[in-house]
């Protein structure tokens, strides 16, 4: 298959681009469990946290970036089952967040049948790692609200 070929068929990103609208780095505001979220990432991170005074400092974090770091904190104990739920908070935040900024709905429909790889090459969970031969969980997921919008705009 020629190159040109391949990127037709495929969109790629990286989770932490605050560039791109797709991304849980985007500053994107929405309102969500009695929260205003700046972005996707910060709701995820906060999350992680039983701790209501540790989540609220994630939320007011600077910038995603800061909050991932927060949310890698050793210090503070993470919920209990966290990996079992963390893939449903990052769905949760970015369907949210595309019904509330149509924008990045519209460019996630844009997108078409095309598969999504995040391809963040040293995270072999979210990304598709060096190798292309990760998990990519960002771009599945992404793939599923994508197909989750489609139903509901197929049903208006
Ligand atoms: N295996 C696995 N399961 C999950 O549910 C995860 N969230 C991860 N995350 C990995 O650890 C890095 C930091 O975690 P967060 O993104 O802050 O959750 C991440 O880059 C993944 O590689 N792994």
């Amino acid at each position: 298959m020629l190159f040109d070929e391949k990127e037709k068929k495929l969109l790629t990103l990286t989770r932490d681009d605050p560039n791109n609208p797709l991304a849980s780095y985007s500053k994107h505001a929405f309102v969500l469990d009695d929260f205003e979220w700046p972005s996707v990432e910060h709701y995820y991170q906060a999350m992680k946290f039983d701790d209501a005074e540790y989540r609220e400092k994630i939320r007011q974090a600077p910038h995603p970036a800061e909050a991932s770091k927060l949310g890698k904190s050793k210090a503070h104990k993470k919920r209990k089952g966290w990996h079992k739920v963390s893939v449903t908070y990052m769905t949760r935040g970015t369907y949210i967040k595309c019904r509330t900024h149509p924008e990045a709905a519209q460019m996630l429909l844009n997108s078409g049948q095309r598969e999504i790889k995040d391809v963040s090459q040293y995270d072999y969970f979210w990304g598709s790692g060096r190798d292309m031969r990760g998990d990519n969980t960002f771009g599945k997921m992404l793939m599923g609200v994508r197909n989750k919008l489609r139903e509901e705009m197929n049903k208006e």
